[in-house]
């Protein structure tokens, strides 16, 4: 019954129960792979989950007024500081108590510098009484009250550059603002990066479907949401309930070889990505399904258990993709047995920093679609170099 539910639509095989575990409301699933990040991915898990309940009650406020507009006019609400603190504090809590705290390096979306101006203020204090609501609602961290300070503080713990070497969390606090202020799809995405490779990531996705949101999954009566998904090098991609109340389940990208039956995935604004260019990277490869347009890492959790066989995304020009956009969604789709490259056809390359170095466009498939895939990219890529300025390449 519990796999019934929890496989609808989508590419679930049942794992071995001693593998995975969940538990129930105040405490987090257990990932126990065995591999390597095992204790990680469970610090992760545990992170991702409580700032996930931060988010889900500030959405069913959904106070406009509580968003912000950041300098580059994108938004910021005091869910993304109010997650950025809360994983930021339990990642923190968690190295102390294994003597690793020296080690400790987080590279995150979000900083506190508009909080600590007078306009800021009120929204601080916003912010720290929902990181403490939060944190005495799970019960499990005992009697614990952070000040403003400690929560200015957690939140700057995110300004770490990166870089090639060593351990190095990667955060996105709500990945899909957007979609969160609209009431729609966003995620918690948190990765690990050891020496410039992403070795873990775990991905919380408040609103999305249990069921599959793919052509085949549209039907289902199941109507229940939240998902997280969690990966580590090795170790395969798991899928649990939010609410950890169904036992966690692996997921494989879907094992469609023949693209004309393979649905697309991309974002749901169209100002992220070209959607002519991916317009007509799905005429080129036969695709026939409409586009599957949501918001956020989401996009790599769903096309991990097989609703999309395809990810496409081209941003405009001008625009530097940051690591904490994908780091946590790579790797749940490459331990999903999928892959991820750029224009080229080279890997993603998190080892320069805060910013990816990317020859354009990310793109994510399975291994036997990877080669018509990268072709047809290139191929319109081309075309939309050879149209002239102000028209469009779905003309073609
Ligand atoms: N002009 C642009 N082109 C491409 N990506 C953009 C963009 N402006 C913002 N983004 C990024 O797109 C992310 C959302 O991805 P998606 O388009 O898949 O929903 C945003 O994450 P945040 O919401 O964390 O800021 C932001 O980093
Ligand atoms: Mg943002
Ligand atoms: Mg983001
Ligand atoms: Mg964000």
């Amino acid at each position: 019954m519990v796999n019934e539910k929890l496989g609808q639509g989508s590419n679930l095989a049942a794992a071995p129960k001693s593998e995975m575990r969940s538990s129930g409301q105040g405490d987090v699933p257990s990932f126990g792979t065995g591999s390597s990040y095992e204790d990680d991915v469970a610090v992760a898990i545990r992170a991702v989950t409580l700032a996930s309940r931060l988010c889900q009650a500030v959405q069913r406020k959904l106070l406009s007024k509580e968003t912000q507009a950041k300098a580059d006019k994108s938004p910021v609400t005091v869910a993304d500081y109010g997650s950025q603190a809360l994983v930021s504090w339990v990642l923190q809590r968690e190295s102390l108590v294994d003597r690793a705290a020296l080690r400790f390096s987080m590279v995150a979306e979000e900083d506190s510098e508009d909080l600590r101006t007078e306009d800021g203020s009120a929204m601080l204090e916003r912010i720290t009484q929902l990181v403490n609501e939060t944190i005495a609602a799970d019960g499990s961290f005992g009697p614990v009250t952070l000040s403003k300070d400690d929560v200015l503080t957690a939140i700057d713990r995110g300004s770490s550059p990166g870089g090639p070497d060593g351990r190095h969390w990667v955060l996105d606090p709500i990945d899909g603002t957007r979609g969160f202020v609209r009431g729609d799809q966003y995620a918690v995405a948190l990765g690990l990066l050891e020496n410039g490779k992403v070795v873990a990531g775990v991905l919380g996705c408040p609103n999305l479907p249990l069921a599959s949101i793919g052509p085949n999954g549209a039907v289902s009566s199941d109507k229940s949401t939240g998902c997280l998904f969690a990966a580590s090098k090795g170790a395969g991609t798991t899928m649990h309930t939010m609410d950890g109340s169904l036992t966690a389940q692996k997921v494989h990208v879907s094992d469609v070889c023949d693209s004309k039956w393979a649905a697309f995935c991309e974002s749901y604004e169209a100002a992220h990505s070209k959607q002519d260019l991916t317009a007509n990277i799905a005429r080129i490869l036969g695709v026939s399904a409409p586009p599957i347009r949501i918001d956020s890492q989401c996009k790599y959790g769903a096309m991990a258990r097989g609703d999309a066989v395809i990810y496409l995304r081209f941003p405009h020009a001008g625009y530097r993709e940051k690591i904490w956009d994908h780091a946590a969604g790579s790797i749940v789709i490459t331990e999903a047995g999928g892959e991820v490259f750029d224009a080229a056809g080279k890997a993603l390359d998190f080892s320069k920093g805060r910013f990816l170095d990317l020859e354009h466009g990310i793109v994510a498939t399975n291994s036997h679609l990877k080669d018509a895939v990268l072709a047809a990219v290139q191929t319109a890529i081309k075309e939309e170099q050879n149209v002239p300025k102000g028209e469009s390449s779905s003309h073609l």
